[in-house]
């Protein structure tokens, strides 16, 4: 469903000390929802600030929209297509929902007051919260917290969501809820979502950029991240040597991801066990995103 990217990216490097938070960063996204996985530390955070324009890369280059953020006049524009739902949102706990989303809509110039109470009210309906929107932040569940960063992040329908690991702390039902809004929301935008769930990739993303230490390690389809563990994935009663990952299952077997021996009991892959195994050194295989 990609056309031309929405956003690109080449060569994005940015450094904090010794630490390549990003190192030489080339993507491209297109509309529908991209997941971003990675292992703590890989530099998921920093790649979505550094497209949010918080943070300026030290070297590479980036467009959203076509728009150019590293002129004035750009960054502007680019700011003014763009919604981004920080790891840690930072809400003021007296804020009533309203007033939040109307103060981010406010700092995103949003100036004529009824135009913008018109454009909190519609962004909290599409999250669901109208029923709560005069409650303080301080009385509302987790879940909704997030469906209120949500709404902030999407003030002034933004071509592009950046979404920074917005299901952590989730029950099963308020995650499946959030995934639905995530893919209303990628239904007509690009949507950037940083996450360590697999089954959020599995369940709602088109395609799925893997990170580890500050490179991209694998751009593609789930379907093609899952395919790279076809024929290997087995069922044993050890952790096999040849496994790159291992662990006990609830039924006692072990589960082995790597190269299996001669006359394996063969699984079925997930895109877990795909994940897992690019992340084991295999060599990178960037497609175009
Ligand atoms: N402000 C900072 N100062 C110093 N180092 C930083 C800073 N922000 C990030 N880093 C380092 O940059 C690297 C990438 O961090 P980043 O937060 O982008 O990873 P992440 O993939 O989002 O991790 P997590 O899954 O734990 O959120 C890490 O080594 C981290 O310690």
């Amino acid at each position: 469903m990609t056309s031309a990217a929405t956003v690109s990216a080449a060569g994005l490097t940015l450094r904090y000390g010794r630490t390549a938070a990003l190192d030489d960063v080339t993507l491209g996204l297109g509309e529908g929802v991209t997941g971003l996985l990675g292992p703590n530390g890989a530099g998921k955070t920093s790649l979505l600030r550094v497209l949010a324009t918080a943070v300026p890369a030290d070297r590479g280059a980036f467009t959203v929209l076509g728009h150019d953020p590293a002129t004035a006049a750009g960054r502007r524009e680019a700011r003014r297509r763009l919604g981004y739902l920080p790891q840690n949102p930072g809400f003021h706990p007296e804020f009533t929902a309203f007033a939040f989303v109307d103060y981010v809509a406010i700092l995103k110039e949003l100036t004529d007051r009824g135009a913008r109470h018109r454009e909190v009210r519609r962004v909290l309906e599409a999250v669901d919260l109208t029923d709560v929107r005069g409650k303080r932040i301080k009385r509302l569940s987790g879940g909704m917290r997030q469906r209120v960063a949500l709404a902030a992040a999407l003030v002034g329908d933004p071509g592009v969501l950046l979404l920074d690991e917005p299901t952590v702390g989730l029950d099963p039902e308020q995650r499946m809820r959030f995934r639905e809004l995530i893919a209303d929301a990628g239904a007509s935008r690009t949507v950037l979502l940083s996450t360590h769930q697999t089954e959020d990739v599995a369940m709602l993303c088109h395609r799925v950029i893997v990170m580890a230490r500050g490179r991209v390690r694998f751009a593609g389809t789930p379907a093609e991240l899952t395919a790279r563990a076809a024929g290997r994935v087995w069922i044993g009663t050890q952790r096999d040597p040849g496994a790159r990952a291992g662990w006990r299952t609830g039924l006692g077997t072990f589960r082995n991801v790597g190269d299996p021996p001669k006359g394996a009991d063969l699984l079925e892959p997930t895109l877990e066990d795909g994940y897992l195994l690019v992340l084991d050194g295999e060599p990178a295989e960037v497609a175009s995103v």
